[in-house]
């Protein structure tokens, strides 16, 4: 499977969208040092409008709006905060950079401190974008996008979901259980993770079919190829709810063919030179040296 690796950079430096971790209006202080580190580097800040709005003293624009606005956005929370930004601003290709103030912040690279060491490399080209693989379902004459999963999961806590798979049009599995996940690289150390799937290199060109919860010994997790469709139908269930990035939900009925397949351009995350994946492994998920 392919590695897909980018010296890319951005455009211009001058202007950043700034989205804040919802509820958090205590953030302020922190919001205020980090713009003045902003503006000390010659950057201006627009405040997305719900941010704006939690905060009360600035107007800010809606998050399509500020996109076309912008150089680049910037994620001020945690991995849930860095979901939303990618997820919905993903139609702009605009690189999108973690500021960390979250709990876990295993997406999330600059910490709140480092924010100023970081703007000065950033101001001369020294870090990087990562291209990172985004999932796409189509259902109901409607398309979702997904930067960690997509989730197939029973409607009702007391029944299982029945949901029958093909692959490239050719059937392959019946999933019997809770659901089904669907995840790209970045997801598989979220979700995917809890329910025994594999880790994947974040920018290995693959997505990742994992059962949850699954009544038969035999199902285990698939590693998939980038360019294959998969189909999902569900079937003799009481319909399911497809749960995006965890964030966003939509019921489907039974019945219902749900396609899944990767989207034709990738997300785009700013990095430190010197992060390293299997770095942030060891101190995240506390796997020691
Ligand atoms: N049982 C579970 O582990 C479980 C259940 C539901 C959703 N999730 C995951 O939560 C994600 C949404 O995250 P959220 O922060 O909005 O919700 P959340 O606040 O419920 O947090 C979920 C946890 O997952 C972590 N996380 C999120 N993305 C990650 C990633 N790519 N790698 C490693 N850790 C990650 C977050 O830091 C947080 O600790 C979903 O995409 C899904 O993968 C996990
Ligand atoms: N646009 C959004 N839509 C729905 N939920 C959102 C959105 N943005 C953030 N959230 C949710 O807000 C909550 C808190 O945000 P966030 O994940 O950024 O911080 P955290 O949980 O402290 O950090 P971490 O995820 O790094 O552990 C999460 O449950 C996240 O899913």
């Amino acid at each position: 499977m392919k590695v897909t690796k980018s010296d890319e950079k951005l455009k211009a430096v001058k202007k950043a969208g700034v989205v804040l971790k919802p509820n958090s209006s205590d953030m302020i202080d922190d919001f205020l040092e980090i713009k003045k580190h902003f503006i000390n580097h010659g950057i201006d800040t627009i405040l997305e409008k719900n941010s704006a709005k939690m905060l009360g003293f600035e107007k800010g624009l809606p998050l399509k709006e500020l996109c076309k606005e912008v150089d680049f956005l910037v994620s001020i929370g945690g991995d849930g905060t860095l979901l939303s930004v990618v997820r919905n601003s993903f139609e702009f290709n605009l690189p999108v950079l973690g500021i960390h103030m979250g709990t876990l912040g295993f997406l999330t690279d600059v910490l709140f401190e480092e924010v100023d060491t970081f703007l000065t490399d950033l101001k001369i080209g020294n870090y990087k974008i990562d291209n990172r693989m985004m999932v796409e379902c189509h259902v109901d004459n409607r398309c979702f996008v997904a930067f960690n999963d997509i989730v197939i999961s029973r409607r009702t806590v007391s029944s299982m979901i029945k949901i029958k798979a093909k692959i490239n049009g050719i059937s392959f599995n019946s999933y019997h259980g809770d659901g089904v996940i669907i995840s790209t690289p970045t997801g598989s150390t979220a979700y995917n993770l809890s329910v025994g799937g594999p880790i994947v290199y974040p920018l290995t060109d693959a997505f990742i079919i994992t059962p949850v919860a699954s009544h038969s010994l035999t199902q285990r997790a698939l590693v998939m190829p980038a360019d294959i469709e998969i189909e999902f139908k569900i079937k003799d269930s009481q319909g399911a709810v497809l749960l995006i990035d965890g964030q966003d939900t939509y019921e489907v009925a039974d019945n219902t063919v749900i396609k899944v397949n990767i989207a034709n351009k990738k997300a785009k995350l700013i990095h430190r030179t010197k992060r390293n994946f299997f770095e942030v492994l060891n101190d995240k998920l506390g796997w020691g040296n």
